[in-house]
């Protein structure tokens, strides 16, 4: 089934733009379509309204802190299965497991620490509508249909805007 997901590549991958592009070409080889991208640095209180779930946790402080210490790039994402997809590429959460459980996924290879874990992805339909509406207001969900029957390999990506454009 196709659906859309929120990627988001955090402060480290973005701040290393051969690090970024590297795993741009990941998603694309995986026949994802970057339906929407958008490039942006969040405040303290953006990111922990994004993260309130983790809100009296240990970590929820260092994880705000880092969220928003420099840009971060929001990726709407499409695929059949994307939301299971994408966190497959990316890997359990917990780096320092990970570099010897999954060690190919993108975390096992470039993830720092726990928090510092190169991305982020929904985790259900429901949180994917929520999270695309919190980085990308204005998109209609709605407008998902145009690229329902098209596949990556129809489309053209375009590398300035880091989206795929529709046939015209
Ligand atoms: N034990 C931990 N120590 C440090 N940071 C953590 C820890 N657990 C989670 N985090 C940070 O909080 C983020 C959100 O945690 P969550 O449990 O929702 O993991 P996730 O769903 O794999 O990650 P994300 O929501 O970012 O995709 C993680 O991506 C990571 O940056």
């Amino acid at each position: 089934m196709f659906q859309l997901t929120l990627c988001i590549l955090k402060p480290d991958v973005v701040r290393s733009p051969r690090l970024f592009h590297e795993i741009i070409e990941l998603i694309l080889q995986r026949q994802f379509i970057f339906v929407k991208s958008k490039r942006l640095q969040l405040n303290s209180e953006r990111a922990g309204e994004f993260y309130r779930e983790h809100q009296g946790k240990f970590f929820y402080s260092r994880l705000v802190h880092y969220m928003s210490c420099g840009p971060i790039s929001c990726h709407i994402l499409g695929r059949d299965n994307a939301i299971q997809e994408w966190r497959s590429m990316l890997g359990p959460t917990k780096v320092f497991k990970t570099i010897f459980e999954a060690e190919s996924t993108i975390r096992g290879q470039y993830g720092v620490t726990d928090t510092r874990n190169c991305g982020h992805g929904s985790d259900s339909t429901e949180t994917a509508q929520r999270e695309i509406k919190f980085f990308f207001p204005e998109f209609d969900m709605k407008s998902i249909s145009k690229y329902e029957n098209l596949l990556a390999n129809n489309l053209v990506f375009n590398r300035d805007s880091l989206e795929h454009q529709l046939p015209s």
